[in-house]
């Protein structure tokens, strides 16, 4: 598994001060259109070109189950996993409804679903195993199984590279998955589980203070002194660990990623712990109202375009912010300069 340490395509620091040049001629103060205008020129920078653009965004939707769902950490039950795929599978999940309006490229991947979901179109089965182990009592996976996870993230990427997509968005679904973020989140960023913990699909505060105490249980249950890697194989998610796989091989890739809610944050942020150069890759969509949220993007030192008190995951926040993007390259693209429409320039 080498391939996770190579590094990430180079950035172009011409082009993103030629884009920089261009915004500094458009006809408006500098600096008025604030984070569109950083959000544009990193672009460049990412893309290679002094106008950037997204024309054919991918989204890759991981749906896996999760072992500790069997101890009541969900307000909803482990079948919904199956089900929901069913369910993007048919048009109706939000991140579907999105993905379409869009124009984006759309595809589920199972990495670890219990059930068959071979018999829906549009799926890609590339099952690790029916769920993983329950972390409270084993390693949610074994090495061989983190092994297989992080190539099928490898290969969504290298399959939107393939299809010529210029931005890669992850999304997830797998019951039980905030409990699983929470507790890697934790074995990384040593602070108090409390601050840790959020509702996930809604549970109370008397559920959150029984999750917090599973959480508690997992982080006891596994070695301090784990790598980066063995944390991710001992407390899993195989749709946290392709996730991470796929934000690594796109931007070794060279394709720019728009990361979603929590559990895609805490993925980028084992991505970037595994491989430093992953994270000048990462633009983020939004700020999730999982309580957590907000720790991981300080940790990663992100600032996210929107915060819609959505808590939905799936890539549905990603997806929102997308059109956010994609106007500021049509600005930077499409705004005259002052030369251009004879207006006078800031006096120097
Ligand atoms: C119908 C439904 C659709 C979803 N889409 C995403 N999630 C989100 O909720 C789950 C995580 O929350 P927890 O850890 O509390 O189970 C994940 O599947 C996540 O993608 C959903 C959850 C439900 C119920
Ligand atoms: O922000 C997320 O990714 C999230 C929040 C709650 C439930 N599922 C996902």
């Amino acid at each position: 598994m080498n391939w996770i340490f190579e590094r990430a395509k180079p950035f172009s620091q011409d082009a993103k001060m030629s884009a920089l040049r261009r915004q500094l001629q458009l006809t408006k103060p500098q600096g008025s259109l604030g984070e569109l205008e950083s959000l544009v020129v990193h672009l460049a920078g990412l893309q290679g070109v002094d106008r950037p653009h997204i024309r054919a965004p991918w989204v890759t939707i991981f749906a896996a189950d999760h072992g500790i769902a069997t101890e009541g950490v969900s307000a909803y039950p482990q079948e919904v996993t199956f089900q929901m795929v069913a369910n993007f599978a048919a048009g109706g999940a939000a991140a579907s409804v999105l993905a379409k309006q869009h124009n984006a490229r759309f595809e589920i991947v199972d990495v670890g679903v219990i059930g068959d979901t071979s018999v829906f179109p549009s799926v890609f089965v590339q099952k690790v195993a029916a769920g993983t182990q329950n972390c409270l009592h084993h390693a949610a996976m074994t090495d061989l199984q983190l092994k297989q996870a992080m190539k099928a993230g490898a290969e969504a990427a290298a399959r939107a590279q393939a299809g010529y997509a210029d931005l890669f968005i992850a999304g997830e679904m797998g019951i039980g998955n905030t409990t699983i973020a929470s507790a890697l989140l934790a074995a990384l960023a040593n602070v108090p589980i409390e601050q840790v913990t959020g509702a996930g699909t809604g549970i109370s505060s008397e559920k959150i203070a029984y999750k917090q105490s599973v959480i508690q249980k997992i982080l006891s249950c596994h070695s301090h002194s784990l790598s980066v890697t063995e944390k991710l194989a001992a407390m899993g998610g195989f749709e946290v660990v392709a996730m991470a796989g796929a934000y690594i091989r796109a931007a070794q890739l060279g394709m720019p990623i728009l990361v979603d809610g929590f559990i895609s944050s805490v993925a980028a942020l084992y991505a970037c712990n595994i491989n430093h150069s992953v994270r000048e890759w990462l633009f983020f969509g939004h700020l999730s109202d999982e309580r957590a949220h907000q720790l991981v993007l300080d940790l990663m030192g992100a600032k996210p375009m929107l915060a819609l008190n959505m808590r939905l995951g799936e890539a549905s926040g990603a997806l929102m912010a997308l059109p956010i993007l994609r106007l500021a390259c049509e600005l930077h693209e499409q705004m005259a300069t002052f030369a251009e429409a004879g207006v006078a320039n800031k006096e120097t």
